[in-house]
């Protein structure tokens, strides 16, 4: 198991005494039911965790779908400007530079459609729907259809209600570091799915992103790539400059390592809201990224400093220096938007071994003291068609994305530790200092929260991850004093490959000893319930 926090998660904050204000979210709230803009990029800096930022720009959407663009299927209340290839055309949603961008009813499928209509030369329009129908992914746009029709080509695929990231950073700013993570792990994975196939996409930008209502990230227009091998032969430079690797504006063909840094360049713009250069011309662009971007992270948030150096690491002049592939890529993004920050391991002799044979003796899967008090823990695996429980003694695999269910009919301070095949144990919950008391009745979803997108990411593979969790009527003081002083120590720079795979700083051995001591029983006894889960790995 990979084990990393994130500042501030969770909702949990709610349920404490210096409750954050509710000020952000009701302004938020009010400028949305006003149709005034909403300050993004200063919500971005307030108490507001990710999922309800999210929320709210899902809340925004929604109100501007009932406002403005009525609702899906309601096409025939939309006058046909004209029909083409039997597909009629009601309104421009946009223009590039290959042809124009319509929304119109397809008859026969009976739904509504985007159809692209390009201008000059047919067959660089079918090349592209060709490219798209050999992609199926869910973040990818999907192709419907492609024909030439009244001597014009023209491509038609599912119609995205939403906005271009482009649109979406104009309009409300830049991102959190969360949701820029989040974005880019969703591009990542399209870009799996495209390299994979053997493409290049060419051009990967703002523009050529959607952010579909709820959420869904879609990569389109597919216009400018190609097939790998046959660009590595070609020496024409295409794409949208501001874009483009320094290997290519070096002469170099475009590439999937060059598909890679543009994600970069994009990542840059949503979190920060600008480009990481500015420059008129290919030779302006190349000299100014010899010298990296300046990325200042907020001191003390894990999430944003993880994410700038990727970024610092992604816009590397050298390829060599940069993330090697797509796959590599989303998974470094994968970890830190499902976990967060890493916490120190502790030394096997002192870690759950000891702590796990505390609770074997009361009983495996529960200790329950108070007959009034109820608590169920459930481990979940996230899958394609949503959770799916894990019995105790069940398989887990590497990449697996695991949460804990959690609903206690009283307030308690929750611990989840892990220890896995490597005998390294790490405390996965609590994330931050906010996120303990977790409120009483909720059914709730650790580590963020059902709408976080966060879950425990499992990263070996081969043995065994144990898992012990404990639910406290008051917080195990041995334990927070511990996790205090893992925070305090952890401002040490890391590179990315180390977030990953190496082990940050070992506590001292009085931070050890006074973990174990918590575990073992440093609480009045009644107050405390424990549960420990074995999942075996496969492969
Ligand atoms: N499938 C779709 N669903 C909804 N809107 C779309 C869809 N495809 C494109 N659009 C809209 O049409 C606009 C133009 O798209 P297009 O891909 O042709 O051009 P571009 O990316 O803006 O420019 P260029 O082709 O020069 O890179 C997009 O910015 C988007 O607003």
């Amino acid at each position: 198991m990979n084990a990393n926090q994130r500042a501030g998660a969770g909702r949990t904050s709610s349920a404490v005494s210096d409750e954050p204000t509710t000020e952000p979210l009701s302004n938020a709230l009010s400028a949305i039911a006003d149709q005034a803009p909403v300050a993004w990029d200063l919500l971005a800096q307030t108490s507001l965790q990710p999922g309800e930022l999210e929320g709210l720009r899902l809340i925004e959407d929604v109100a501007r779908a009932f406002r403005g663009q009525g609702m899906p299927g309601e096409t025939e209340t939309r006058p046909v400007a004209f029909t083409w290839n039997g597909l009629q055309v009601t309104e421009r949603l946009g223009a590039g530079s290959y042809g124009d961008v319509w929304r119109a009813f397809d008859p026969w499928l009976e739904r509504e459609v985007a159809l692209k209509l390009f201008r000059g030369h047919a067959s660089a329009g079918l090349d592209e729907a060709r490219r798209l129908a050999r992609l199926r992914h869910h973040n990818v746009l999907s192709v419907l259809g492609c024909a030439i029709a009244d001597d014009r080509a023209g491509l038609w695929s599912e119609l995205i209600e939403g906005n271009t990231l482009a649109d979406l950073i104009t309009r409300g700013g830049p991102l959190s570091a969360a949701e820029t993570m989040r974005v880019g792990r969703d591009l990542a994975q399209a870009l799996v799915a495209v390299h994979g196939a053997g493409l290049v996409h060419g051009d990967i930008k703002a523009s050529n992103v959607m952010r579909e209502r709820g959420g869904r990230i879609v990569l389109m227009d597919f216009g400018a790539g190609g097939e790998a091998r046959l660009l590595a032969a070609q020496r024409v430079r295409s794409g949208t400059l501001a874009y483009l690797a320094p290997e290519v504006l070096d002469g170099a063909p475009a590439s999937q390592q060059s598909d890679l840094f543009a994600l970069i360049v994009l990542l840059h713009l949503l979190y920060r809201g600008h480009l990481p250069w500015s420059a008129d011309s290919a030779l302006e662009l190349r000299r100014a990224q010899n010298v990296p971007p300046q990325l200042l992270p907020k001191q003390g948030d894990p999430i944003e400093q993880h994410l700038c150096r990727m970024i610092a690491q992604g816009l590397s002049v050298d390829p060599r220096k940069r993330v090697g592939d797509a796959q590599s890529l989303a998974r470094c993004l994968q970890i830190q938007t499902n976990m967060a920050t890493p916490v120190a391991p502790i030394r096997r002799h002192l870690g759950l071994a000891i702590a796990a044979s505390a609770v074997l003796a009361l009983g495996i899967f529960g200790w329950m003291l108070r007959p009034d008090w109820r608590t169920d823990v459930k481990f979940v695996r996230l899958g394609e068609s949503g959770p799916v429980s894990l019995e105790p003694d069940a398989s887990v695999r590497a990449g697996d994305r695991l949460r804990l269910q959690f609903e206690s009919n009283r307030q308690v301070y929750a611990y989840v530790l892990n220890e896995d095949d490597q005998g390294i144990a790490t405390v996965l919950f609590p994330l931050s200092d906010r996120d303990n008391p977790l409120p009483a009745a909720k059914a709730l979803e650790l580590p963020g929260g059902v709408d976080s997108g966060l879950a425990w990411e499992v990263g070996a593979s081969g043995g065994q991850e144990e898992f012990l969790i404990v639910a406290s009527a008051e917080p195990l003081t041995n334990l927070e004093q511990a996790l205090a002083d893992w925070r305090r120590a952890r401002g040490v720079q890391r590179s990315v490959d180390q977030i990953v795979t190496v082990a940050p700083p070992e506590l001292s051995g009085a931070q050890l000893n006074a973990l174990v001591r918590s575990l073992e029983g440093d609480v009045r006894p009644e107050s405390v319930q424990k549960w420990q889960f074995r999942f075996t790995h496969t492969r």
